[in-house]
């Protein structure tokens, strides 16, 4: 045992044996000596040399068995500790503390709250509260008889009530007689003489300003009857008094008006509230946290205020992914003891363990969606994101047209043809976009669409269905058209990524206007006998092809079969929507393995009761989405614009020709073949454009030397410096050999044939 001479002894039976029982500092004659330690070591530190200076943080200490030499005042067993040993921790904790600098964006409230920072969100919380008090005053307003009955009863109660309390108080004995009471009881006539006296004291100005306020009361009175005041005024003063005694007269537990009751209508979010639940989802790895460290669930931020609803952001323990709870929001919301579709869990940003959990005032399903920015007014570029879809709490999503394919799907009744025509219509706004539309179902849910449709087909017969098998097959051969075109480009340096740029889907003939097809409940045509499989087939060929180009694919499904929708399809479509769909498979079919298990779920949503909610990927985080809902006479006056549009435009197609009419398609190689002066062995490139833009306006027009210089350079036909006579005088200009042009022809006649 080590026993340490300069701490506190608590416990005297603790001490060594040798000096128990005796004070420090006492000799007793008999055994060792006591010896005073600090003034023997005073006495030591004066004779020897002073020690090199030890830094604070290091422990001083003389070791234990190491006793100095010739130091008489330490035994063995003696460690003498002057500080506190301050070593470094054997394991050092990862997350040291880090040097205090202030961070600017942890932890600090938003200067200004979240749900006042859009449009949107302020519109959300305002309609909100206006909605609160529209209930209460509808609520009320429903009761006002009643509440009329009970005032006629109470108000002349309240009168009397009122003129009894007056009384009482201008005697002042309200207090004051039960003291006295107490003094005339103890016997105690000065004390009560002294609180007679105060008692008329105060009885004494009461009295007086009773009088003058019952004299003015009484001219009150007077003139509210004798002189001829204005209707409202005495309405406004029966208004004001007549409640006012009637709350003086009710019985203190009778209110006049009837409670409230909010019910479960709106819970509000706390920290407690949040934790409780999480632990009632049953995931192991929340609870046994929890049971180790009742911290270990934390929030970074305060739960706060967003939308019409509460977010609350919450890190969860260690190791537990936001997809776990999320895949439990059933649960979660049962521990709320709140609707479904009122609690709207969502990975939050940062890392997978970090939830974000929004719960709304009220139900989604009751929450009124806000209408489609573009209803009224407004034009689209499709290659700029389009208004399509509201959040939980009304924030609005928007969708993507151009290098997008969608699939849309659900039950019946879950607003998929909604959706599609939704994406339509924008795609309507923009003049540029060449509409194709085919509905299988044959209810005709798009036949609004038609007039700016450049084909439009609706049914399930077998004509409609090998029209629109066709119109597929014309899209692979469009696609392959638009390829070369944009090969074409590309070497130009008009299309720099390979890619249909805004530039040249407004370029006229160039051909690559961006062309919207859309096919509604498309398992008609897969499931076709006749035309079902080639059809899959090119439609996963154009999906793959079709993105680069300018063509964008909207498809609608209700059955996700691998036999009604073919796989390749799905996997290559890049914006999935998937309506209220029966089951795990359906779900997984439309927005990809493993999303019903990450906690996507569109089983929650009822047809008809949830229409228009989806969980949308593709477009941000995967979540759910409500579709902006635009009825068939709404979208009858978005169709009027894009008419408008479209004439101003002149690009409005032209009636009863719904038929595929090829852009034109152009071989330079050939082109210039035939142009050629024959007489000519070379010639100049400002000749061969005029001449081809002559053959072919609509594609060679405008066409400069360095434009033709950079079209061949693919083909490998040499562009170089060619000389003439011109009224005698040489003059050189860039073009073109005809010994080139005609091998160049030839080369690639020799490679179509081997290739
Ligand atoms: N975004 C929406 N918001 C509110 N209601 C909607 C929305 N979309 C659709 N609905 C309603 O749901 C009903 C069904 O919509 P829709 O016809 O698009 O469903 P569907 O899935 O295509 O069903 P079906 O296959 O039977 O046509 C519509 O009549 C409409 O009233």
């Amino acid at each position: 045992m080590t026993y340490n001479p300069f701490e506190p002894d608590e416990n005297p039976a603790d001490r060594p044996p040798h000096d128990a029982g005796q004070d420090a500092g006492q000799s007793t004659g008999q055994g060792a000596d006591v010896v005073q330690l600090d003034a023997a070591r005073a006495e030591r530190d004066r004779l020897a040399p002073l020690p090199p200076a030890v830094p604070d943080s290091e422990p001083t200490h003389v070791p234990n068995g190491e006793p100095d030499e010739g130091d008489d005042f330490f035994d063995r067993e003696t460690v003498a500790i002057t500080g506190r040993i301050v070593g470094p921790p054997v394991d050092p904790p990862d997350e040291t503390a880090a040097p205090h600098r202030p961070q600017a964006t942890s932890k600090r409230p938003p200067i200004v709250p979240g749900w006042a920072r859009t449009w949107a969100t302020l519109r959300a919380a305002a309609a909100w509260k206006a909605k609160d008090a529209g209930y209460l005053v509808g609520y009320h307003a429903l009761r006002s008889p009643k509440y009329v009955a009970k005032t006629a009863v109470y108000a002349p109660v309240g009168l009397l009530s009122t003129g009894g309390r007056l009384l009482t108080w201008a005697t002042a004995e309200q207090g004051n007689w039960a003291l006295r009471q107490y003094a005339a009881d103890r016997n105690d006539p000065e004390t009560w003489l002294k609180l007679d006296k105060q008692r008329q004291r105060q009885s004494r100005w009461r009295w007086t300003v009773l009088l003058f306020g019952s004299i003015l009361a009484l001219v009150g009175l007077l003139v509210f009857l004798a002189v001829d005041l204005p209707g409202w005024v005495r309405l406004a003063a029966l208004a004001g008094a007549v409640p006012l005694l009637a709350r003086a007269g009710r019985p203190a537990d009778k209110p006049i008006t009837d409670r409230v009751t909010e019910g479960q209508r709106y819970r509000k979010l706390t920290a407690e509230l949040v934790r409780r639940a999480l632990l009632a989802c049953g995931i192991p790895g929340i609870n046994q946290a929890v049971s180790k460290d009742p911290n270990a669930i934390s929030f970074p931020q305060e739960i706060h205020r967003d939308g019409p609803g509460h977010m609350a952001i919450v890190d969860l323990p260690f190791g537990v992914e936001a997809a776990d709870v999320i895949a439990r929001r059933g649960r979660l919301a049962s521990a709320m003891r709140l609707p479904l579709d009122q609690v709207w869990p969502e990975p939050g940003v940062g890392h997978p363990g970090r939830l974000a959990l929004w719960v709304g005032y009220e139900p989604a399903g009751q929450m009124r969606q806000p209408a489609w920015p573009l209803l009224r007014d407004g034009k689209v570029d499709v290659f700029k994101p389009f208004p399509f879809a509201t959040t939980p709490r009304m924030d609005v999503i928007h969708g993507d047209l151009m290098f997008r394919n969608w699939l849309v799907g659900g039950q019946p009744g879950s607003g998929k043809t909604f959706a599609l025509r939704l994406a339509v219509l924008a795609a309507a706004l923009d003049p540029r976009a060449e509409l194709r539309v085919y509905e299988l179902k044959g209810v005709g849910d798009f036949k609004v669409m038609e007039p700016v449709c450049t084909e439009y087909g609706n049914g399930f017969d077998d004509e409609t269905i090998a029209r629109c098998a066709a119109m597929l097959a014309w899209l692979y051969k469009e696609c392959e058209r638009r390829s070369k075109r944009i090969d074409h480009y590309a070497a130009l340096g008009k299309a720099p990524e390979n890619k249909v740029t805004p530039e040249l889907a407004s370029l006229k003939g160039s051909g690559l206007h961006p062309l919207i097809v859309s096919i509604d409940e498309i398992q008609e045509l897969f499931s076709h006998r006749e035309h079902g499989k080639d059809a899959g087939e090119i439609c996963e060929k154009v999906i793959k092809l079709g993105r680069a180009l300018g063509v964008v694919l909207l498809i609608g499904t209700q059955i996700p079969d691998k036999d009604s929708l073919p796989t390749g399809i799905t996997r290559n479509v890049n914006t999935r929507y998937c309506m209220s769909v029966a089951d795990q498979v359906a779900n997984d079919m439309i927005l990809g393995t493993s999303m019903y298990k990450n906690g996507y779920r569109a089983t929650v949503f009822e047809p008809k009761v949830d229409a228009g909610w989806g969980i949308l990927t593709g477009i941000g985080k995967p979540a759910a989405r409500r579709s902006f809902f635009v009825d068939s006479n709404a979208a009858k006056q978005v169709v009027a614009r894009a008419i408008a549009l479209r004439v101003d435009a002149g690009t409005m197609p032209e009636p009863d020709t719904q038929t595929r009419t090829d852009v034109p398609s152009f071989d330079l190689l050939a082109d210039l073949a035939q142009v050629w002066p024959a007489a000519d062995d070379a010639a100049w490139n400002e000749l061969l454009c005029s001449r081809l833009a002559g053959m072919r306006p609509e594609v060679y027009g405008g066409w400069k030397s360095e434009q033709l210089t950079a079209a061949l350079k693919p083909h490998g036909v040499k562009v170089g410096d060619i000389g003439r006579r011109i009224d005698g005088k040489p003059v050189t200009r860039r073009g073109i050999r005809r010994d080139d042009l005609t091998a160049a022809i030839a080369e690639r006649n020799r490679r179509g044939r081997s290739g």
